[in-house]
């Protein structure tokens, strides 16, 4: 089992304000990042092998896309056993180097098919499950449809997608709740003030969230005939969608 090392990239001032990357550094802290950056991440993760037992079929394919370090894909390798394959996907190279690594000692592991490519470039067929968790928000907005309209066309009958997401909460009393409690969770998990103004600073027009509104109306306009908004935490959310 390879550990992560603890995330302190935003820890040190660092003059000029460098847009976020998914580069070696990132990759290397990434499993400490996200689990205190993303509050019910591991549930999330879990739940998302739950998903795949449910509507994994024989002979299909389960498809994470923007898989980073892998979390989601042995998700369902656990939960999922038999003649399933998974096509876990990432433009990082550095996140596939990782991925690899990890699913050395993993049992099943020869059923993945790590790919370092584009999301927007991979073809999505015989799809019993894709699983988008927190990557749609890094894809261009004018392109979220095209992919979305893709995935629902890859999908069997009965297949469903995962997306999950940071929401663009509104500027009200409830809305600016939600972004201090996330706040709050990062501090409570150790992040400084500067780690947290700085990476916000570092995200800013690279993740670019959408109100749940908007998420709901491209999904419907994808072509998906079922939404169902079943996870929340704070400011992060998931549907599961099928066709
Ligand atoms: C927040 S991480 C996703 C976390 C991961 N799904 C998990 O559950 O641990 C976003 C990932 O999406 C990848 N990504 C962003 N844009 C992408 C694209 N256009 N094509 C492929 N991967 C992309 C990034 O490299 C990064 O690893
Ligand atoms: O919103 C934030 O501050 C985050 O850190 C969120 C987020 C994400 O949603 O992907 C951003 C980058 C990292 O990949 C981990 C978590």
């Amino acid at each position: 089992m390879i550990d992560t090392e603890p995330d302190d990239l935003f820890d040190r001032p660092s003059g000029p304000v460098r847009p976020f990357e998914f580069d070696a550094d990132v990759a290397r802290v990434f499993p400490d990042m996200v689990r205190r950056s993303v509050p019910g991440y591991a549930e999330l993760v879990g739940l998302s092998g739950l998903v795949a037992r449910r509507v994994a079929r024989p002979g299909t394919r389960c498809y994470d896309l923007g898989c980073s370090l892998g979390a989601v894909t042995r998700s369902i390798l656990r939960q999922v056993t038999g003649e399933v394959r998974v096509v876990a996907v990432d433009n990082a190279p550095a996140m596939i180097e990782g991925l690899r690594a990890r699913l050395a000692d993993v049992p099943h592991s020869g059923r993945v098919e790590p790919v370092c490519a584009d999301v927007r470039e991979v073809a999505i067929e015989n799809a019993s499950l894709v699983v988008l968790n927190l990557t749609l928000q890094f894809i261009p907005r004018d392109a979220r449809l095209e992919l979305l309209t893709r995935i629902r066309q890859g999908l069997v009958p009965g297949g469903v997608l995962i997306l999950a997401e940071k929401i663009q909460v509104s500027d009200d009393r409830g809305g600016r709740f939600l972004t201090q409690l996330h706040e709050d969770f990062k501090r409570a998990n150790g992040y400084s003030e500067m780690a947290i103004s700085g990476k916000r600073a570092a995200l800013d027009r690279v993740l670019v969230p959408e109100t749940i509104e908007a998420h709901e109306a491209r999904l419907s306009a994808a072509g998906f005939v079922g939404v169902e908004r079943w996870f929340q935490s704070l400011n992060f959310v998931a549907w599961i969608a099928w066709t």
